[in-house]
């Protein structure tokens, strides 16, 4: 599917904030935003998430799965980030999404609402691993109920893998903005990833975002790397 552009966003996943800032400078001219995660969050703290992220978008990925009271809570704690996008988990549930909602409703004026986007089945999983936690069906399946499950209760887009952004198109049409993770240019090594696309692969799927670490930032040229998936997403 094409016709939507897929913009990138480099993952800076570090415990040091000049690293994550010279990342950010290193690929700023071919990112739309900059992901900072629980590696970073933990280890630098929130003010450091704003200094790395700087002028660049910040997809705030905290993955919050907690009671709907804790996690509304925890988006009130994150007014000051600033964030242009940030994560639940839909596997927390009806009450906990739509608790998020609101919470970021009433925690950021209207004009600069982050998009709520829940992650549905990490890429790193595959459907043994799937199974171990006592889900039945297929990861294509999974990702589906627990994407329309999170559209339902208010969450502006999804985190899923290439393989499922055209059955979340089937089943819940164009408007839910879809981040994918687990990409891997083409004879990159996948890490602990497993359902893996390369950045033209997950372009043509309909990738609104794409969401690219390792390969851009333990390249021994992270400019290089993240210019070279800049123009294979946009050949
Ligand atoms: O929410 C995410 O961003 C995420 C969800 C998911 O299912 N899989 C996934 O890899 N991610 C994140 O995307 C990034 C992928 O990094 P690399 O595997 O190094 O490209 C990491 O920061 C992960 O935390």
């Amino acid at each position: 599917m094409r016709g939507r552009s897929t913009r990138l966003i480099v993952a800076l996943d570090t415990k040091d904030t000049a690293q994550a800032v010279r990342w950010r400078h290193e690929t700023a001219g071919h990112a739309g935003a900059v992901k900072l995660g629980l590696e970073f969050t933990y280890a630098c703290g929130l003010d450091a998430v704003r200094e790395a992220a700087g002028d660049s978008p910040l997809f705030l990925d905290l993955k919050l799965h907690d009671i709907p009271n804790t996690v509304a809570s925890a988006i009130g704690s994150l007014a000051a980030l600033r964030p242009a996008m940030l994560t639940i988990h839909a596997s927390g549930g009806r009450a906990m999404i739509a608790a998020a909602r609101v919470a970021v409703n009433e925690t950021f004026p209207e004009n600069a609402r982050p998009l709520l986007l829940a992650v549905t089945v990490l890429t790193s999983m595959d459907a043994g691993a799937l199974h171990e936690t006592g889900v039945e069906g297929s990861v294509e399946a999974q990702v589906v109920r627990l994407g329309r499950l999170a559209i339902e209760s208010g969450a502006d887009g999804l985190v899923c893998s290439s393989h499922e952004i055209a059955p979340l198109r089937q089943a819940l049409g164009d408007k839910p903005v879809l981040v994918v993770p687990g990409i891997r240019p083409a004879g990159s090594a996948p890490g602990d990833q497993k359902r893996v696309m390369t950045p033209a692969q997950a372009r043509d799927a309909g990738a609104d975002w794409i969401v690219v670490g390792r390969p851009i930032t333990r390249a021994s040229d992270p400019a290089a790397a993240a210019a070279a998936i800049a123009a294979e997403l946009s050949a």
